[in-house]
């Protein structure tokens, strides 16, 4: 290969973030960081990937095709992480097996899926996540969909919906349908992309019945407030269903004590891409992003495959996501210019080293200058750089 020719690229759904997107990601998991640790939630960090094994235990054989694979010195596959969920609950069964429940848990990190890249869609992205583990029941779900309104609010995001939907309530209906796993699949995986024309043709295929057919034709259009709800009860009669259906009124019943019900839509078409859910799951949608920007939901059977039975609930939120958000929405994420330019004569390094410290210690941003120049040369560079302040040593 010629050294000149080559021309460096990053892989495939994979970006750079240069200072300014940077320091605004930061700025914003920093911001989130704080709002989950109020609400009792602690960090944690997990390694970048684990044993294929594992992810496919947590998260299903479905995602195979989506992960980044490569093996260790002993031949083990090695899976770049998909999600953190399924390293949590690896930890929660493993390290965390003794620890009274529930467990309050947060993440900032980055994870990896084979996608289709366009902007906001990336095959590496960063989420801020928190998983709820050890805890049944509405309180739990309200609170991770509460925590979720703020997460919004917290990032500087004010116009955004969220869809609250519950698995239950379409796989009662698959259970009572008699439909055959693969057709169920395709049903699911027609809903998930919301392709009604691809979910009209898997159902005219199937051998169901014509009124159950016309059911499963209008589970996507099942959205809106309250009176939905009491619509599509009337629309089923099989238990879990029925279930599903009382326990999105319970959680919304603790919505509105927590103050955030106006943002919250029923949607009974939203299932999610992972199948590990199994009760209420949600997405927040905000106006000029074609994808949520963030989505999660009850996952009671994963933490069972670990061999430590427990209920879970939790979400996680896409950083890129928001910050393109809030970009196209023009909301700024405020990046502080920098403090203090600390520039010297000819000689006069160590004198500035000592100064620089001294400004270092006070918690002002100051960048030191790595050769010596003149007064002018300084005053040119602080102010093309827009520092605040300029010190020149001489
Ligand atoms: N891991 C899910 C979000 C989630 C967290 N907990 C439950 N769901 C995702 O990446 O979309």
């Amino acid at each position: 290969m010629n050294r000149n020719n080559y021309v460096p690229q990053i892989p495939y759904g994979t970006r750079d973030l240069l200072p300014r997107e940077a320091k605004q990601k930061r700025i914003v998991e920093g911001a989130l960081a704080e709002l989950f640790s109020r609400w009792g939630y602690d960090e944690v960090v997990t390694p970048t990937f684990e044993y294929m094994e594992t992810i496919t235990l947590g998260t299903g054989n479905a995602i195979q095709e989506h992960v980044f694979k490569f093996f260790d010195k002993n031949n083990r596959t090695l899976a770049l992480r998909p999600d953190m969920t399924t390293p949590i609950a690896r930890v929660a069964a493993t390290r965390f097996k003794e620890r009274p429940l529930p467990l309050r848990l947060f993440y900032l990190t980055n994870v990896f899926r084979h996608e289709q890249a366009q902007a906001g869609r990336q095959c590496e992205f960063y989420q801020a996540g928190i998983e709820l583990l050890g805890a049944p029941g509405p309180a739990a779900d309200a609170e991770i969909i509460a925590l979720a309104v703020e997460a919004m609010l917290e990032a500087g995001l004010t116009n955004f919906q969220i869809g609250l939907g519950q698995v239950a309530f379409i796989n009662g209906l698959m259970a009572e349908s008699g439909l055959t796993q693969r057709d169920q699949q395709k049903v699911k995986y027609t809903m998930v992309t919301r392709d009604l024309v691809g979910l009209g043709e898997v159902l005219a295929q199937s051998d169901l019945s014509q009124s159950a057919r016309e059911i499963f034709q209008q589970v996507p259009l099942l959205h809106g407030r309250e009176d939905m709800l009491r619509a599509a009860y009337r629309l089923v009669t099989n238990e879990q269903s029925r279930a599903a259906l009382d326990n999105l009124a319970d959680i919304h019943k603790l919505l509105t004590g927590y103050g955030v019900e106006r943002y919250v839509n029923f949607d009974l078409g939203i299932i999610r891409d992972f199948d590990y859910y199994t009760g209420m799951v949600f997405e927040v949608y905000t106006p000029g992003l074609g994808f949520p920007l963030c989505g999660g939901g009850r996952y009671d059977t994963m933490l069972a495959s670990f061999g430590v039975p427990n209920p879970a609930t939790g979400f996680a939120l896409g950083i890129e996501r928001m910050l393109l958000a809030l970009e196209r929405q023009g909301i700024d994420v405020s990046v502080r210019g920098k403090d203090v330019y600390i520039a010297w004569a000819e000689g006069n390094l160590a004198e500035a080293i000592e100064a620089a410290k001294e400004y270092r210690k006070t918690g002002r941003r100051t960048e030191l200058a790595l050769a010596g120049c003149s007064k002018t040369a300084a005053e040119k560079t602080a102010n093309e750089q827009g520092y605040e302040e300029l010190i020149y040593i001489e």
